[in-house]
This record gives C-alpha cells, structure tokens and sequence, in this order.
C-alpha cells in the first residue's frame, strides 16, 4: 500500500493510507501495577497525524511475547509501522532491542540515531535507550523508551520521515530529491 502518490509519482504526503501498531512492553503493566500512558499518547498522536489504528498490545519484558505481538500486528493486523514502547533501558529486564534480533530483515541506523541525538538535547539520561529501528516485510518497526515523555520525545525527532520511509519500503518509485527540497 502507497500513502498519497500524486498524478506525477511522487509520494510523502498525508499517510492515510498506512495502518499502525502500538505494543506496550511493560511488567508492571501486565501485573497490573502501573496503567499504560505511553500506548495511549502514541495512539493519539498517529490517529491524529492521519495514520490508521489497527492493533495495541501490552505485553511482559520477555523476547518470546515482544516477537509475537510484532508478528501478529504485521502479519494478522496488517500493520505497516509498529511502534513500540519500553524494555529499552538497560536494566535486566530490558529485552526489547534483543527482541529486533528475531524480526528485523534490515536495520535502520539512523532512526534511532536522530532519536538519541535529539533526545541528548533534553536529557543526559538519552543515552541509556538502546531503541533500534528497523524493516520487517514491508513494514516499518520503531523503539521508543517506555515513559510517556521519552516515547513522544522520542518519536517527534523521526516521525516527518515516516511517510517517505514506508513509501520506499513498499517499493515506490518517489524521488527522494524532490523530497530534500522542500
Ligand atoms: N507504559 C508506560 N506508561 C507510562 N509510564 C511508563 C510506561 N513504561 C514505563 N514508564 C515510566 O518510565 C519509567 C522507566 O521505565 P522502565 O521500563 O525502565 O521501568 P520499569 O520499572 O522497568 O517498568 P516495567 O516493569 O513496567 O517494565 C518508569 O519508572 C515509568 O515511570
Ligand atoms: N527524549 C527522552 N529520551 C529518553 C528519556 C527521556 O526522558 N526523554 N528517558 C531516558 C531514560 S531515563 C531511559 S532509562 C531510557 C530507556 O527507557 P525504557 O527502559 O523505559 O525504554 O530512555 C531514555 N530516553
């Protein structure tokens, strides 16, 4: 699926056309022990940005369950991005960037570069997500930290790039020049 191509090919407009997961990766969350804030913020702010809800998971700091809510969301749900929120710190429980090991077919580097890089502006603690990004199929999965703040933080240094990023991935043929212009 293309977002908007125009008449002349071109692609990188409003990305209503592109569906988009939220999975939560949280142990206290499945224990029960601390409402999820972050899902909700990301679903908020893609629903807002013209971006199509289909799947919201919350699940334990395990690799097993972060592969399948990833895998169900793009092979069941459709999803053509997926974000997720947590498990990226450093602390043992922090699976989530070895969990990418088991479902990226190609990393995206620079992602969760302009990530860090923008979040270091902020705060010196940046430096401890270990988020990655990276392409699965055709779709487009992003780490964000697990708190509120740092997953929007984190998320508003890379999301202009999305709609471009998933055109390309779906094969479009859009000039990336025209693009730069502007
Ligand atoms: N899903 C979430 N919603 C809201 N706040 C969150 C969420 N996940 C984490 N946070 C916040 O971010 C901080 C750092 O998250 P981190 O995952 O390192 O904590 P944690 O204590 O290991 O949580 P958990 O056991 O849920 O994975 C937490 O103290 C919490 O305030
Ligand atoms: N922009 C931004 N990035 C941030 C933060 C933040 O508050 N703002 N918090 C950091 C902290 S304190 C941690 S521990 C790591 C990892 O968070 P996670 O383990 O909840 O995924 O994200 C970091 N990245």
């Amino acid at each position: 699926m293309q977002s908007n191509p125009d008449q002349s090919g071109q692609t990188g407009g409003p990305p209503g056309g592109y569906r988009f997961a939220v999975i939560t990766m949280s142990d206290k969350g499945v224990r029960g022990e601390r409402q999820d804030t972050s899902g909700p913020a990301l679903r908020e702010l893609f629903e807002a940005a013209g971006y199509r809800f289909c799947h919201y998971a919350l699940v334990a700091d395990a690799i097993p369950a972060i592969v399948a809510a990833v895998t169900t969301a793009i092979d069941r749900d459709r999803a053509d991005l997926v974000l997720t929120t947590g498990g990226t710190g450093v602390s043992p429980s922090d699976v989530t960037p070895e969990a990418m090991d088991q479902l990226f077919d190609r990393e995206i580097p620079g992602i969760a570069e302009a990530m860090r890089a923008a979040s270091l502006a902020i705060t010196p603690q940046a430096v401890l997500s270990r988020g990655r990004a990276g392409i699965r199929g055709q779709s487009l999965i992003v780490n964000l930290p697990g708190s509120r703040k740092a997953a929007l933080e984190n998320v508003a240094a890379v999301m202009a790039a999305f709609p471009h990023a998933l055109d390309k991935i779906k094969g479009s043929p859009a000039d990336c020049a025209t693009l730069s212009k502007q």
